[in-house]
């Protein structure tokens, strides 16, 4: 948590002006935190190696669609099931055969969304090889997708978590314990299967 609020003060998330707030109140300090996420991703990565970002559906659409207003690289969505309407694609954009795609995702466990996203936008000519993550569960996500050429970053990981959470004591030693038990149980196993990574984890 220090760490973090290390973080937002150094990309400039909280930011030391006078401000009046939406309710009219006048105060000196103002925190700047929709954009303060997506600095940490950005900052993590070269954006410039992309012509485009997507976010895995549903709930990264709305970070990748700030990293697309920031970075102003255009951004396609893909839909989860093609409409029975309009120009029924799975992705919806405009972009050029070839043209390299960053993904966005909240969370990865097995990596099986980013790379159902990524099929999908194989499937219409786009190219991905890289996956920004804020979360990485560490339950075999990196070595999969590394497997399907898809490097993954990710700002933090569930060790890295429940140890910050540890530190400053929101979580008790024995919380910590049986999270880092389970993650490394599951970690093995996944790692030992040559199944899918989604029956691997749910077989579990
Ligand atoms: O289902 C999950 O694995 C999951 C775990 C969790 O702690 N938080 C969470 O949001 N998820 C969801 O699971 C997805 C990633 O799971 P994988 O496809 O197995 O990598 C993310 O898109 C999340 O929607």
């Amino acid at each position: 948590m220090e760490s973090l609020a290390m973080e937002l003060s150094k990309i400039n998330a909280i930011k030391f002006e006078d401000y009046k707030t939406k309710v009219g109140l006048y105060n000196p300090v103002y925190f700047d935190l929709r954009e303060s996420l997506v600095q940490l991703m950005m900052e993590m990565i070269d954006i410039k190696n992309s012509k485009l970002v997507c976010g895995v559906p549903y709930t990264a659409l709305p970070i990748a669609t700030i990293i697309s207003l920031i970075s102003i690289l255009p951004m396609v969505m893909r839909c989860k099931e093609a409409k029975s309407y309009g120009t029924k694609e799975l992705i919806e954009g405009i972009f050029s055969d070839g043209d390299s795609c960053l993904i966005i995702e909240d969370v990865v466990t097995s990596g099986s969304s980013i790379l159902e996203t990524v099929e999908d936008l194989k499937a219409s000519g786009i190219v991905c090889s890289e996956a920004i993550v804020l979360l990485d569960r560490e339950q075999g996500g990196k070595a999969f997708l590394a497997e399907n050429g898809i490097k993954r970053h990710s700002i933090l990981t569930i060790t890295e978590l429940m140890r910050f959470l540890f530190k400053r004591g929101f979580i008790t030693a024995e919380i910590k314990a049986t999270v880092n038990d389970h993650i490394a149980c599951k970690k093995m196993k996944s790692e030992n299967v040559t199944i899918s990574m989604k029956e691997a984890l749910t077989d579990q």
